[in-house]
C-alpha cells in the first residue's frame, strides 16, 4: 500500500461520519478561509524572501499539506493563531516537490508558478486532487511556455527552466482556474507586461491578484477575462486574510435548506455567493443577505429547477452534488448539467442507496424529486461527493454512516463541530470494525 495512503489510513480514513439525520437545522454556523484562494496564496508567498503572515486560513488537510510542502522546501511556517500562519521562505533550500507531497491534493501545480517566479526553474511531480475526469495542464504549460519556460514532463515529474522569464500576450484555449492563476504567479517577477487573455474570474482569482498586489505587484483586471500584469523586480512581505469559503458558504446554506432550517451562515461575502442565492431562490429557499452574513430558512414546498455549472458567474461546479442533493427533495423533475468536468456525478449511486432517484447520462442528470432521503451506509468518492452526502444524511430519515471522509477533510474545517452548533446529530467516530493493530499496521 502506498505511503500516502496509509498515513490517511493511520489518521482518518477509517473515521467515518455518523448522522442521525431529521434534524432541523438552527442557529449561527461560521464559514472558514477558501480553500482554493489559500492553497495558491502559500506558495505565493516563496515568490519573496520576506515573510509573510496569512489570516483566515482555513483548518483543512489541503493547506497542512501546502505548508508541510513549504517546510520541506526550506520555508519557516509558524502558526500564531488557530488560523493565523507566518511564513517565511528566506532561507529556502530546494526548489523540487516530490511525487509523495504533490499526488496529494490539485493545487501543488501552484507550485510550478511560484518557484519559476522565484528560481526561474521547478521540479514538481504532476499534481493530484479530486477524480472528475481527465485534468490536463496542458494550459499551464502553454503560459508558462509563452514566457519563456522550457518544459520536460518525464517519469511523472514536471521540469521547467528558463534564463529570464518574459512578459508575453497568453490566451487560454479553455478557462481554467489553475493556469489562470499559475500564469500569475510566474508572470509578477517575468520582465515587463504579461496579458493573460480568457482567465477565469473566480473570487479566489482576485483574491490571488490582491495577494500578490499587497506584496507589490502589479496586476490589473483580475475577475475580469483580461488580466495585465507588469513585473516587477521584487515583491516583498505583507500581512493578508484569506477570503471566506463561497463553496463551504453554499454547502451550509443547502444543508439549512434540506433540514427546513433557519440558519445565519456567517463571516461571507454575499457577492461571491450570487449564483447560490439565485438558483437556491428558484428551489423555494428564503435567503437574505446582510453585510458579511446571509439568512437561510424554508417556509413553503421546495420545488423543482434546473441546473448548468459554469465557470464563475456560472453556478460553481463545486456546489453541483450538493444542489443536485437538495432536488432530490424537492417536487418535480430537475435536470443537471455539468459543464466543467466529465465526470462528476460519480456519487450519484452513493445518493441512490439513500432512496434518491436520479439518472445520468454523461454529464447530465435527471432528478425525480422524491422529497425523501433514507439513512444507509455510504461512501464519499471525492471532496464535494461527501458534502454532498452529508447534507443528504442531515435530510434523510435515520442513520447515515460516510466512509472515506478523508475527501471531505481536505476542503471542509471542523465539519461536524460547526454542524453541531446550529443542532445536527453528527459524530466523527473510528471503525469498531477495524483492529486497532491493523489499524496501526495500515
Ligand atoms: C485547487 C482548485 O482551485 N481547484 C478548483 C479548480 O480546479 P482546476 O484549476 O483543476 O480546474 P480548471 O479551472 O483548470 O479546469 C476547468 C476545465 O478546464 C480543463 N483544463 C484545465 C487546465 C488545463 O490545462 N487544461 C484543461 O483542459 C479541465 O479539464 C476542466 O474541464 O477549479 C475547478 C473549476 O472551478 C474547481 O472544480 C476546483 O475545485
Ligand atoms: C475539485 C475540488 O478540489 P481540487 O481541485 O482541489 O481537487 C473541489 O474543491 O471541489
Amino acid at each position: 500500500m502506498d505511503n500516502w495512503v496509509a498515513q490517511k489510513k493511520g489518521e482518518t480514513k477509517l473515521d467515518k461520519f455518523v448522522i442521525h439525520g431529521g434534524h432541523r437545522l438552527t442557529g449561527e454556523i461560521e464559514v472558514s478561509g477558501a480553500k482554493n484562494a489559500a492553497v495558491a496564496l502559500i506558495p505565493a508567498v516563496l515568490l519573496s524572501d520576506e515573510p509573510c503572515v496569512l489570516e483566515n486560513v482555513p483548518d483543512i488537510s489541503d493547506v497542512s499539506i501546502s505548508l508541510q510542502i513549504m517546510s520541506e522546501m526550506g520555508a519557516t511556517v509558524e502558526y500564531l493563531t488557530k488560523t493565523t500562519v507566518r511564513i517565511s521562505a528566506a532561507g529556502l533550500t530546494n526548489y523540487c516537490v516530490p511525487y509523495e507531497s504533490a499526488r496529494k491534493m490539485r493545487a501543488s501545480y501552484y507550485f510550478l508558478g511560484a518557484l519559476l517566479g522565484r528560481y526561474g526553474k521547478a521540479r514538481v511531480s504532476m499534481p493530484g486532487g479530486c477524480p472528475l475526469g481527465d485534468r490536463p495542464i496542458d494550459q499551464h504549460l502553454k503560459a508558462f511556455a509563452a514566457l519563456g519556460a522550457k518544459c520536460n514532463i518525464e517519469h511523472g515529474m514536471v521540469d521547467l527552466v528558463a534564463d529570464q522569464l518574459t512578459g508575453n500576450q497568453i490566451y487560454l484555449d479553455v478557462v481554467s482556474v489553475g493556469a489562470t492563476m499559475n500564469a500569475m504567479l510566474a508572470a509578477v517577477r517575468a520582465k515587463g507586461l504579461t496579458v493573460i487573455e480568457n482567465a477565469a474570474k473566480e473570487p479566489h482569482i482576485v483574491d490571488l491578484a490582491n495577494f500578490l498586489n499587497s506584496m507589490g505587484a502589479e496586476i490589473m483586471g483580475a475577475g475580469t477575462d483580461v488580466i495585465k500584469i507588469r513585473g516587477v523586480e521584487r515583491l516583498h512581505g505583507a500581512v493578508y486574510s484569506v477570503i471566506p469559503d463561497q463553496i463551504e458558504a453554499g454547502t451550509f446554506m443547502i444543508a439549512a435548506a434540506a433540514t427546513k432550517g433557519d440558519v445565519l451562515v456567517t463571516n461571507v461575502i454575499p457577492k461571491h455567493l450570487e449564483p447560490i442565492t439565485s438558483k437556491m431562490r428558484k428551489i423555494g429557499v428564503n435567503i437574505e443577505e446582510f453585510d458579511d452574513s446571509v439568512r437561510v430558512w424554508v417556509d413553503g414546498p421546495l420545488v423543482r429547477t434546473n441546473v448548468k455549472t459554469m465557470p464563475h458567474p456560472g453556478f460553481p461546479t463545486d456546489m453541483q452534488p450538493q444542489i443536485t442533493t437538495l432536488l432530490t427533495l424537492a417536487e418535480g423533475t430537475s435536470i443537471i448539467t455539468e459543464g466543467v468536468w466529465e465526470q462528476r456525478f460519480r456519487y450519484v449511486d452513493e445518493l441512490r442507496r439513500m432512496g434518491a432517484d436520479i439518472s445520468v447520462d454523461g454529464k447530465v442528470a435527471v432528478v425525480e424529486g422524491t422529497g425523501k432521503l433514507t439513512g444507509a451506509p455510504v461512501k464519499a468518492c471525492d471532496l464535494r461527493a461527501g458534502a454532498a452526502l452529508i447534507v443528504a444524511g442531515l435530510a434523510a430519515h435515520g442513520v447515515t454512516e460516510i466512509e472515506d471522509i478523508y475527501h471531505i477533510e481536505r476542503g471542509y474545517a471542523n465539519l461536524d463541530a460547526k454542524l453541531r452548533q446550529i443542532g445536527a446529530d453528527i459524530q466523527k467516530v473510528s471503525d469498531p470494525a477495524i483492529p486497532a493493530k491493523l489499524k496501526e499496521a495500515l
